[in-house]
């Protein structure tokens, strides 16, 4: 059992440590988070979108913006399309599973947004379509995914694609890169920012 245990904690530090080494990929961070920080300057928000552990994320995610990350501040607007029964299931009734969040992108997001979609696979059919609404209304999207980046590492703006084949490893490395643009969101319009 503790070399097994041991072997997991291994295995996620080496994926981290794979994303602190790929130069790209903390370019790819660095956007998202400075796409963020740009858009609430100009008044608009985030929306977030995952299915399973990756709807926890969103949710995660969102919370730390409206509630509060490290330090008390003004709250920042951000909407998990993943928390609201009567709209899942409603959408889901009449329309599809695969509509639940492209459904409530068309009515709430609005020009200037930043959609997160988060998925392992990069290929769950009710983000990859929530991805074409963004498009269609001026919404930048964001892909947080993995393995080879799935049709959202093609589709998105900015592809932020964790480099390893195993969900878990994935979905952590997900929830890290989701506080480190959080904590570089609150400092950079609340207090001293975080540098160049
Ligand atoms: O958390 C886990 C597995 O670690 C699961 O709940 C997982 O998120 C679900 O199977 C999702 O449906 C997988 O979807 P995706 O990551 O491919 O978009
Ligand atoms: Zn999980």
């Amino acid at each position: 059992m503790r070399a097994y245990l041991e072997k997991e904690i291994s295995a996620s530090i080496e994926t981290k440590q794979k994303i602190l080494n790929d130069d790209a990929l903390l370019g790819t961070i660095e956007a998202a988070a400075k796409a963020c920080v740009e858009a609430y300057r100009r008044g608009n928000k985030t929306l977030l979108a995952g299915n399973g552990g990756s709807a926890a994320d969103a949710q995660h995610i969102a919370a730390e913006l409206v509630g509060r990350y490290g330090f008390d501040r003004p709250s920042i607007p951000s909407l998990a399309l993943t928390t609201d029964t009567s709209n899942l299931t409603a959408i889901g009734n009449d329309y599809g599973y695969d509509k639940v969040f492209s459904r409530q992108l068309e009515g709430m997001g609005v020009e200037g947004d930043i959609f997160f979609g988060i998925s392992t696979s990069g290929n769950s059919q009710n983000i990859v379509n929530a991805f074409e609404s963004a498009k269609a209304k001026g919404i930048t999207t964001v892909a947080l995914v993995g393995r080879d980046g799935g049709k959202m590492g093609q589709m998105a703006d900015i592809a932020i694609i964790v480099p390893s084949n195993a969900t878990p490893r994935i979905q952590e490395s997900h929830i890290l890169i989701g506080h480190i643009i959080c904590d570089v969101i609150e400092k950079e319009l609340f207090g001293d920012g975080v540098g160049a």
